[in-house]
């Protein structure tokens, strides 16, 4: 069996002319959090639908826990907890009376219902009616009708979107727990990197539907680079030297910028520099969202 539990090859959604979804191969490794990042419209949403059989692909294919999702969609479905686009609810009803419903549609144990109050943190407020909780706690509830069905596997849209901060903790703290204790492989799509790299042990950057990065977290920000700004007595004579010897340097009046990588470590571009008199050195770090911007390209953030 595949080490990924989700693995698309070549999915691809058209909607007229546009391409909303662009020939993307995701590997989602089991038990672990998969982040998938974009702004709106790069068409996280169009994935996560194809992902859940909600509408057809124009080309490729989705392989869910090792098995293909055409050949075999009811069986997989009823392994995976899903809440795309908002929780669903009967606003009259408390949660437990909502999460009574999906157990006898689905043929559920009613034990399941405490459980799964008890982990989204909503046993206190079970018997009140739904339209009187708070946005996050109707998340909550939206993740426990994901969550009744015991899946191996979450997929959740913007699970985090219009929440306060308060209500972002929750879900955040909820879905670590759910991934570390529970060994349930989480997949969710966000437009805010800083969420997805707080909690994301993977991530798969989607940009104008497709997929332009896919790897570790820490592989996203390995990507950081670390440049010397430095201000010497005779600058054009020391950015010759350093270009001379290798090191990327750009020169801006009479700052120098030298990239520091493994071979032009700090101790080779001060031996370059020895002649020189230094009168200013800092170091500069790009952050996450330097990065993300080298990869997408100036003038688009998310
Ligand atoms: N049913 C549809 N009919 C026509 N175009 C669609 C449809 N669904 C999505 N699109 C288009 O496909 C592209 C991707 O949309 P999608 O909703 O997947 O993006 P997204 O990344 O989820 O963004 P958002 O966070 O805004 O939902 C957009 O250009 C959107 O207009």
């Amino acid at each position: 069996m595949s080490e990924f539990i989700i693995e698309t090859n070549g999915l691809t959604r058209r909607f007229g002319r546009h391409v909303s979804v662009d020939h993307i191969d995701l590997r989602v490794p089991e038990g672990k959090i998969y982040g998938f990042l974009g702004a709106n419209g790069a068409g996280k949403t169009t994935t996560i639908r194809m992902l859940l059989s909600l509408i057809r692909a124009d080309e490729g294919s989705v392989q869910i826990m090792g098995r293909s999702l055409k050949r075999e969609r009811e069986s997989i479905l009823r392994n995976i907890g899903s809440l795309v686009e908002g929780p669903s609810y009967y606003g009259h009803l408390s949660a437990y009376g909502n999460l009574k419903i999906i157990c006898k549609l689905l043929e559920l144990p009613e034990e399941n219902i405490r459980e799964v109050l008890d982990t989204v943190r909503l046993t206190p407020y079970a018997k009140q009616t739904v339209k009187g909780y708070s946005l996050g706690m109707k998340q909550r509830l939206g993740i426990a009708q994901a969550l009744i069905r015991k899946p191996k596997l979450l997929i959740l849209d913007e699970p985090i979107n219009g929440l306060d901060p308060a209500g972002i903790q929750e879900i955040r703290n909820l879905m670590l727990a759910l991934s570390h204790e529970q060994g349930i492989t989480i997949f969710l799509s966000s437009h805010i990197l800083s969420e997805i790299q707080s909690i994301a042990d993977y991530v798969g950057i989607i940009q104008g539907g497709k997929l332009i990065f896919q790897d570790r977290m820490q592989e996203l920000e390995k990507r950081n680079t670390v440049r010397l700004s430095i201000i010497t007595d005779r600058p054009d004579e020391a950015y010759h030297a350093l270009i001379r010897n290798g090191a990327t340097t750009e020169k801006h009046g009479n700052e120098l910028l030298v990239t520091v990588t493994g071979r032009m470590d700090q101790g080779e571009i001060f031996r370059i520099l020895q002649p020189f008199s230094l009168q200013h050195v800092s170091e500069q770090t790009s952050s996450l969202e330097d990065i993300f911007l080298q990869l997408t390209g100036k003038g688009e953030s998310l």
